[in-house]
């Protein structure tokens, strides 16, 4: 079978139409992995090449005589489908969980945690650290796992306030905790490389649930724990 935009129906198309009939979101920010079939990725790379050719050539950029941007559709087509949108294509990561035998009921942290995204306004990078808190109930994950469920949910075009609420989402329904505070804290290269070009200019976002929010006392003890760290 003909791979990409060449076939008779391009396989966004085909993908799209599952998504529709199961009635489910596709923002930028979504995860899709159910709708896509063993297969359809390397096709869905290939038409994205295609299409990023075309952006080349509107751009007037002579791609067959500029040994710098020959490949340059084929690497960009890889980047963000197996690279920096991963998060939307790929199943979430495996999450090993331990129960919490000692029953340990005060705050842990994690971080930072390298946060790598692309605002789903100008498709260009958001770089920043997030710090997470936990005061866990019966049942504790793997740490490494807060990144690998970050990378996951940062893979995407995003907004940060929506990534930072997806993320705790994903660690509430996961570790069911007593407290958890998700903090970001992000440069937008909309806001820097482009735009108003503000190059010192952070955004910082922050998720409360459970006794963080609750608790005044237990709030601050989770912001003095990472304030220097
Ligand atoms: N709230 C929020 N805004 C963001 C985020 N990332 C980028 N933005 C902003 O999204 C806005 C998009 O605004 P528009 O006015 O549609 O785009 P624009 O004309 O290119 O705007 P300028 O950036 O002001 O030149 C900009 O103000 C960005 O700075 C984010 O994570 N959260």
């Amino acid at each position: 079978m003909e791979k990409g935009i060449n076939q008779e129906k391009p396989i966004s198309s085909v993908i799209r139409e599952r998504i529709r009939e199961a009635g489910a979101p596709f923002a930028a920010n979504d995860n899709i992995a159910q709708y896509i079939r063993e297969g359809e990725m390397p096709q869905l790379e290939a038409e994205l090449e295609e299409k990023i050719q075309g952006v080349l050539e509107t751009l007037l950029i002579d791609t067959e005589n500029d040994h710098n941007t020959r490949e340059t559709a084929h690497r960009v087509a890889k980047m963000y489908l197996g690279e920096v949108f991963s998060g939307r294509y790929t199943e979430r990561p495996r999450i090993t969980e331990f129960p919490n035998v000692k029953q340990l009921n005060q705050i842990y942290t994690v971080g930072p945690i390298a946060i790598r995204s692309a605002c789903s306004h100008h498709l260009v990078p958001i770089m920043g650290q997030c710090w997470i808190g936990v005061i866990p109930s019966d049942h504790v994950i793997g740490i490494s796992k807060f990144s690998r469920l970050a990378n996951w949910i940062f893979s995407r075009p995003q907004i940060q306030e929506e990534a930072t609420v997806q993320l705790a989402d994903e660690l509430e329904r996961l570790i069911k905790p007593y407290g958890l505070a998700v903090i970001v804290k992000a440069k937008h290269e909309c806001m820097s490389w482009r735009g108003v070009k503000e190059h010192d200019c952070a955004m910082t976002t922050s998720v409360m649930r459970g006794y963080f929010l609750k608790n005044t006392a237990t709030r601050l003890e989770f912001l003095s724990l990472i304030k220097d760290l």
